[in-house]
């Protein structure tokens, strides 16, 4: 070999590391992390990209290691250490996937080649295919054994998935129990509805956590964490689309395997089309680019499947996917604009958010003038000038992106987007916070955060005061009658101007005004969630609450006592302590407790936790219970000392279970654990 190619033999090697080990990295990210920081589309791109030199340069995937552990060969991400691991019986697949037609018409043509002596020549009549929705969830796997739920498993690497059983049997429209005893194992997608997405993310939003990029990785991040009543209050879903093994249960067709689950009562799109005619086929593809937007759920593309289970053996697989199943994906829709300037937002804890103020453009029917940038690290990332033209993205009900900067458009004349000095709303010099990237305005009289700062404090989950929107807000603030969210507790002296606003007659003062006063006697732990900490949301401020019952003691408490309560992370633990001790914070806190707000725990509960006989016990329930939700009873346990845990283990002391109670009475019983009825719990440790 000379010189020359050995040189260009290394240069491809490096070429191909490179990329793979790129892949990988957003492999992580998006399987184990559930944070993608790249667009499906994009990685799509480099999948294909890796293909490609696979095929042109066999010799690279001759070598064993990288035949293995090549990405193309393998599927998904690796299983967590944080559950036990389970071996699945069949491997749980993943799918060829194209964005194009052409490549669909490949596959038909494929199929009719290798079937060819399956079925008589000129007649493909028997040849049926099923198009189906394309879910963008998580893929489960859900065991029956005589009927009952007894195991679910992620899909892991195909081999070994991780078991979620817990968290999915919080999961309303999963069946617990078949209405026959048949033992089976049916597989499907687990989802967020887009609806609850939206909500979640503005919560998080709200508390000053990171939102989902997507529902799916909110729906995987949910199923993959310890904490099951997550998952129910985030309201996850699931449709079957494959029962494993069907021909067992005598079913020829993927189609009358469907209906068998149906018929078990299983939940499913409702969506798997008949084709016989490929063209027809496709004309439905074309119906469904638009028609998937009426969905409350988000669907990535189709899938055609061969509905004859005995051409399958014959058509076979890959490593990775079945040959009688195809992908096709729908194409985000993309355009390319401009980008005008780059503006600053400021949000209720003065974090500042770069936005794209973009040539207006239309984009999945709606007109796109703005999109997030998230921060200076992603400007920088993309690599993004003010006057770049960019590509912008929208994926169903997601927020617009800016995907890429097109750079052969570039003139030259471009302009660096630089971090602002001075916050744009108050002026005041902004700086980064300790540790955290976010820059920040740290002005407590910012209008802007202020504004934000009250739409929070009055909303429905901390204050409830309704009637107070953004426009009179904004009105005092500009009037300069509201300066901090204690002035709301002064309006009442501004009767008049309030009758002047817009659509304000005296009735809505009244019932203002009423409502701002009715809001002094809500509960500490609401006021607590009201101020806005950083990181503390409702459960936060419930748990720091009941702990600490008052607010003088909460402030003094140091970051090691705080991280002593079980629930309490780094996070919050920091953002609490600083945030009470900071000056300005003290005052506003200081002038709503003289205004009359509760910043001390109702006594007589303090009492009850002082003395009860939950205090420190460990609790757990299981079974249909008939008076409590689930979660009521974790907050009654949690109010008054005790705790929750998550499993059945000797440390539990009481097991409450109410009808069906399966694995997990077993279990207590072994172990000597003391089992009560919902009426043993309500007569032992409430009525005292
Ligand atoms: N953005 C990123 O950084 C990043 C990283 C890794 C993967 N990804 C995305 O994930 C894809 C690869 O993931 P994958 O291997 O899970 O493949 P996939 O999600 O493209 O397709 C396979 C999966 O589709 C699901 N599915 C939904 N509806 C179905 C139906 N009706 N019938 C059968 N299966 C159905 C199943 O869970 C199956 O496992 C990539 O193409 C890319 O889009 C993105
Ligand atoms: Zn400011």
């Amino acid at each position: 070999m000379n010189l020359f190619n050995q040189e260009k033999n290394t240069e491809i090697q490096e070429k191909y590391k490179k990329l793979r080990s790129e892949i990988e990295y957003h492999n992580n990210l998006y399987y184990n992390e559930d944070k993608p920081i790249i667009s499906d589309i994009e990685y799509d791109k480099l999948m294909r990209e890796l293909k490609d030199f696979e095929k042109n340069y066999p010799e690279l995937l001759e070598e064993k290691d990288n035949e293995k552990n090549s990405p193309t060969q393998k599927i998904g991400g690796t299983a967590s250490e944080k559950f036990s691991k389970v071996r699945h019986r069949t491997p749980m697949l993943s799918l060829s996937n194209t964005y194009n037609i052409s490549e669909i018409e490949d596959f038909d043509k494929r199929v009719k080649k290798i079937i060819m002596s399956e079925i008589d020549e000129n007649n493909d009549e028997n040849l049926e295919y099923i198009l189906e929705l394309k879910l963008d969830g998580l893929s489960i796997s859900l065991i029956y054994e005589n009927g009952e739920l007894v195991q679910a498993v992620t899909r892991g690497d195909g081999q070994v998935g991780e078991d979620v059983t817990e968290n999915i049997r919080e999961i309303s429209s999963i069946p617990k129990k078949l209405k026959e005893p048949v033992s089976l194992e049916v597989r499907g997608e687990i989802i967020l509805p887009i609806s609850n997405f939206n909500r979640i993310n503005q919560e998080r939003e709200d508390d000053g956590e990171d939102v989902f990029a997507n529902p799916r990785n909110a729906a995987s991040g949910t199923i993959r964490q310890l904490d099951k009543t997550i998952v129910a209050e985030r309201g996850l879903d699931c449709y079957l689309y494959y029962l494993v093994n069907a021909e067992n249960y005598g079913i020829n067709t993927h189609l009358e395997s469907i209906e068998y689950i149906k018929n078990l009562e299983f939940q499913t799109t409702g969506v798997f089309e008949k084709y016989t005619d490929f063209t027809e086929l496709e004309k439905s593809i074309d119906k469904w680019h638009d028609k998937r937007k009426t969905l409350n759920y988000e669907t990535d593309g189709l899938v055609i499947k061969v509905n004859n289970f005995s051409l399958y053996e014959t058509l076979g697989y890959t490593t990775k996917s079945p040959r009688w199943a195809i992908a096709y994906k729908f194409p985000a829709e993309q355009v390319k604009t401009k980008l005008l300037d780059v503006t600053f937002q400021v949000g209720r804890t003065g974090v500042i958010t770069p936005v794209a103020e973009l040539e207006a453009v239309n984009l999945s029917g709606s007109v796109v003038k703005r999109a997030s940038l998230h921060n200076f690290d992603e400007i920088h990332r993309k690599n993004i000038k003010i006057g770049d033209n960019v590509i912008v993205e929208k994926a169903a009900e997601i927020i617009p992106q800016v995907v890429n900067v097109v750079f052969e458009d570039r003139t030259g004349n471009e302009i660096e987007i630089t971090e602002p000095i001075n916050c744009p709303v108050c002026n005041s010099e902004l700086s980064h916070e300790e540790g955290l990237v976010a820059l920040k305005c740290h002005n407590p009289l910012c209008p802007e955060k202020v504004k934000r700062q009250i739409a929070y404090f009055v909303s429905r989950d901390a204050m409830n005061i309704s009637g107070l929107g953004d426009k009179i807000v904004e009105k005092f603030i500009e009037l300069e009658k509201i300066k901090t969210v204690v002035d709301i507790y002064s309006l009442k002296n501004y009767r008049e101007e309030l009758e002047n606003l817009e659509k304000m007659g005296k009735k809505s003062v009244d019932n203002l005004i009423n409502n701002i006063e009715a809001s002094k006697t809500r509960d500490f732990s609401k006021v607590l969630y009201a101020l806005g900490i950083p990181f503390v949301g409702k459960f936060n401020a419930n748990l720091l609450a009941k702990t600490f019952g008052n607010i003088e003691n909460l402030k003094n408490q140091s970051i090691e006592n705080l991280l002593a309560v079980k629930g309490i992370g780094e996070k919050v633990a920091v953002a609490v302590n600083t945030f009470l001790n900071d000056e300005n914070n003290w005052k506003i806190i200081t002038d709503l407790q003289n205004i009359g707000l509760q910043f001390v725990i109702d006594e007589t509960n303090l009492e009850k936790i002082a003395d009860n006989p939950i205090k420190d016990k460990n609790f757990l329930a299981t079974g249909k219970l008939q008076k409590y939700k689930r979660n009521d009873i974790k907050d009654i346990i949690l109010s008054k000392g005790g705790n929750y845990l998550s499993a059945v283990s000797k440390n539990l002391d009481f097991l409450i279970a109410g009808e069906k109670a399966g694995s997990k009475l077993e279990k207590a019983e072994k172990l000597g654990i003391r089992v009560l009825t919902e009426e043993d719990f309500e007569k032992e440790f409430l009525e005292i």
